[in-house]
């Protein structure tokens, strides 16, 4: 199986992928996640990201799109996975398409959290991760709105969507996603 999972800042799309790849059993790629390790360990990658995500800035296109695509060339991936918070913009999304057809491979579905906006927010305020200042998170969800939103149409109209309430308990998410895929 290979999935995406997307959702604006809070949504609850890494508690749900740890369930799925739980569940699934296949590796996951939490983008977020790994900015962030970087970041603390100071390597290349973390010190040219840090800037970003310390505004609630993306991270430039180009950066993401190699680092997808040399985890997903990895012996690890070629069985299935799950990417958690990419693609974010609709370059990502189309050099996603790319490089599976490089890879001979097929994205099964693109699961979508749908939240309220203060749904995000309070969840944000509450996980309190480095980058979860109200300013940021504002500018997170903003970015989300204006460039993650239109690839979900791009992913609708090849039927590879999956809207989700995410307004619920995780299991009961979970469970919403586990009947679709
Ligand atoms: N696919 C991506 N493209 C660009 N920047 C990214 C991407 N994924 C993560 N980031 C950066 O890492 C930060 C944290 O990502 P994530 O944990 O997914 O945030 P959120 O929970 O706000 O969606 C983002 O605000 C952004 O700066």
């Amino acid at each position: 199986m290979k999935l995406v999972i997307l959702g604006g800042s809070g949504s609850g799309k890494s508690t749900q992928a740890e369930m799925l790849c739980t569940n699934l059993n296949v590796p996951i790629i939490s983008t977020g996640e790994v900015l962030r390790k970087a970041i603390s360990n100071s390597s290349n990658l973390g010190i040219r990201a840090q800037p970003y995500l310390e505004a609630g800035e993306l991270v430039p296109d180009e950066m993401m799109i190699e680092f997808i695509k040399n985890h997903l060339k990895e012996p690890e991936f070629q069985g299935g996975w799950l990417l958690e918070g990419y693609p974010r913009t609709a370059f990502q999304a189309e050099e996603l398409d790319f490089l599976l057809e490089e890879l001979g491979q097929q994205l099964n579905w693109v699961i979508y959290l749908q939240v309220t906006q203060d749904a995000m927010i309070a969840r944000c305020l509450d996980r309190s991760l480095p980058d979860d200042q109200p300013e940021i998170i504002q500018r997170r969800i903003e970015l989300f709105y204006e460039r993650t939103i239109p690839i979900l149409e791009y992913y609708d109209r090849r039927c590879r969507l999956l809207k989700i309430d995410g307004d619920r308990s995780s299991e009961e998410v979970q469970q919403s996603i586990k009947n679709l895929i």
